[in-house]
């Protein structure tokens, strides 16, 4: 369980989130939603433990990340950042290979390698394996930083906007896969989304922002309705059953 609680965080003196208090249990995906520069990412980066807080405290699974053991922190939560940096002459196999150095701390396993083997697969990256990243597209680079954080393999994964980058193929595949993930292993997955449509499709809970706040955090379907939807991005939008999935737009 996350639990966060009376969260607040500033920079230079600019209050950037305000009294978040959010709590996401164990099992699925929980969208974060919201306006650009609602405050996101800020979250994202206070609950992996990178931020240190203004005040309020963050707790998963019981412990704080901040105080935590980096390793055991590396274990237990994986960051993806919206803009990753590159080591540019890299090859994609070593950087996916880095996720699991928390667990081997520099002794890798065969099963280490199998594990990296299988991140790879799951990210269609097995052509791309021996390139360098700086010669990958965007996209495709993408892939190979999310199949770094699948490396890692921990209970909790938070993504920052992974779909950025992403031709609506992958886009879908991702999703399908971490929607999967979720329903086969113990994973739980936290993910900023801008595609409503992909948290609409695939998100078991919906957390909502602005200005700082959390503003609504409930079941996808119960959340999303035209007028929920207007308020968070001051903008009307439309909400259409389409067989058993639901389909958003902005009219
Ligand atoms: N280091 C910083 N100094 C000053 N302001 C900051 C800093 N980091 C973030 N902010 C501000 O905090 C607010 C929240 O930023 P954040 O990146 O969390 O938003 P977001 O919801 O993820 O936005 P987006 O959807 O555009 O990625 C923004 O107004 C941003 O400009």
């Amino acid at each position: 369980m996350i639990n966060v609680t009376n969260l607040s965080y500033a920079v230079d003196g600019t209050q950037i989130l305000n009294d978040v208090d959010l709590s996401i249990k164990r099992g699925g995906i929980t969208a974060l939603i919201g306006p650009n520069g609602a405050g996101k990412s800020t979250l994202l980066h206070c609950i992996s433990g990178l931020n240190t807080l203004s005040g309020g405290s963050v707790q998963i699974d019981g412990h704080d990340p901040v105080l935590m053991p980096s390793r055991a922190r590396a274990k237990l939560v994986a960051l993806l950042q919206q803009t990753p940096h590159v080591v540019s002459r890299l090859r994609v196999r070593d950087l996916v290979a880095f996720g699991r150095w928390p667990h081997h701390r520099g002794r890798a396993t065969a099963q280490d390698s199998v594990l990296v083997d299988e991140a790879l697969h799951a990210f269609a990256l097995e052509t791309f394996a021996d390139r360098p990243i700086e010669t990958l597209s965007g996209g495709q680079r993408q892939r190979a930083f999310l199949a770094m954080t699948y490396a890692q393999d921990t209970p909790w994964m938070l993504l920052d906007e992974p779909l950025n980058a992403l031709d609506p193929k992958h886009a879908r595949d991702l999703m399908v896969r971490l929607h999967g993930m979720t329903r086969e292993t113990t994973r739980s997955i936290v993910i900023v989304l801008h595609d409503i449509n992909a948290a609409a499709g695939w998100a078991d809970h919906i957390v909502a922002m602005k200005d700082g706040r959390v503003v609504a955090h409930d079941a996808a379907t119960t959340f999303l309705t035209p007028e929920n939807l207007n308020t968070v991005f001051d903008t009307p939008f439309e909400v259409i059953s389409h067989g058993t999935r639901t389909v958003v737009a902005a009219i």
